[in-house]
């Protein structure tokens, strides 16, 4: 039985967000009715997912608006607080997405705003159903072996989206048509999207599944356990070069050498024409602590310094399939 979690819905004055930092020992929720806080609940991962992302950048400027009205703010306060929102997080291309899909509406005012949010909100879980749809017919036309054993990366289930999920919602329809064996979770450091998250949402829903540490996935390849790998996408460029969560990029490189194929799951949305290619796409460097630091304990030397990008951009030609709700392209 599929169950539905929300990971973010509006409650009339601010939105209700599941603070995925908590997860997967307690179930905190944050009310979000003012700009500062929503920025820190998206820098900080309370919120995250590529479309997730999205739907918190178009709610966002509701927010924003709300705030305004309450505190009095000009017009240039607000643009600046709307740019601040679109500017929280630089890959997913979703949260700007997200805020020029209702800059249109502001002069219509706030409800105006809050009707496109809810279109995007039930677009994302839409578009995310179909991928599933179209995701397991193309991998079950392509892979012989019966059940599958499917390998992912990061977490983009029903947290990561405003619902069902990509990569994950492909993973689910498989499970639904009784041909999934086992899925291969990353654990996906430094900050455990994959064992935190994933692993939850799996575990909801009874689908079986082994957390891996990053450095297992080329080995579980190359050793013949995954049938096929499946991730989602913050950025795919208009020559299918895909920004994801650090990691994706040897997960592929591997798929290529055992020839398994190797499928990006995501809605439109977080399909960017306006970047050329891969390497135009700015890539987040998060906080050295998140690396030299364990539970908030140091573990590193104390002069080590760290490199921490939290994507990397696969290249086209290490794409099997892009998997969104117009179906599939073979880049
Ligand atoms: C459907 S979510 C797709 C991507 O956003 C996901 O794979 C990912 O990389 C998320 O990164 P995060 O840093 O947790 O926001």
């Amino acid at each position: 039985m599929a169950i539905e979690i929300r990971s973010l819905a509006w409650h009339g004055k601010g939105l209700d967000l599941i603070d995925q930092t908590a997860l997967p020992h307690e179930i905190v929720r944050l009310d979000v009715s003012d700009v500062e806080t929503l920025i820190d609940a998206i820098q900080r991962l309370a919120v995250r997912g590529a479309p997730a992302l999205g739907a918190s950048g178009a709610f966002g400027v509701a927010i924003a608006m709300l705030q305004a009205e309450r505190e009095h703010w000009d017009a240039a306060a607000l643009d600046d607080a709307i740019r601040r929102i679109r500017d929280a997080r630089p890959t997913a291309v979703n949260l700007a997405g997200g805020v020029d899909r209702v800059l249109p509406f502001v002069a219509q005012g706030v409800d105006a705003v809050l009707a496109e949010a809810e279109a995007v909100v039930r677009e994302d879980v839409a578009a995310n159903k179909a991928i599933g749809a179209h995701g397991a017919d193309w991998i079950l036309d392509r892979v012989e072996r019966r059940p599958l054993r499917v390998l992912t990366h990061c977490n983009t289930g029903s947290l990561a989206t405003a619902g069902w999920g990509t990569a994950l919602g492909i993973i689910r329809e498989l499970h639904a048509r009784g041909v999934l064996e086992t899925v291969y979770a990353d654990e996906t450091r430094p900050l455990l999207q994959g064992s935190r998250l994933t692993a939850w949402e799996l575990d909801q829903e009874g689908i079986p599944h082994f957390v891996q540490p990053d450095g297992a996935a080329a080995s579980t390849i190359l050793r013949g356990l995954v049938d096929v790998a499946i991730i989602g996408a913050d950025r795919i460029a208009a020559n299918g070069d895909t920004a994801n969560k650090i990691g994706s990029v040897g997960v592929a490189l591997a798929c290529r050498d055992a020839g398994i194929p190797f499928v990006v799951a995501a809605p439109q949305t977080t399909f960017d024409p306006a970047t050329a290619h891969g390497d135009e796409i700015e890539i987040e460097e998060r906080p050295e602590s998140e690396v030299l630091e364990w539970g908030g304990i140091r573990v590193a030397p104390a002069a080590s310094r760290a490199f921490n990008p939290a994507f990397d951009v696969t290249p086209a030609r290490l794409i099997d399939a892009i998997v969104s709700e117009q179906g599939v392209i073979e880049p």
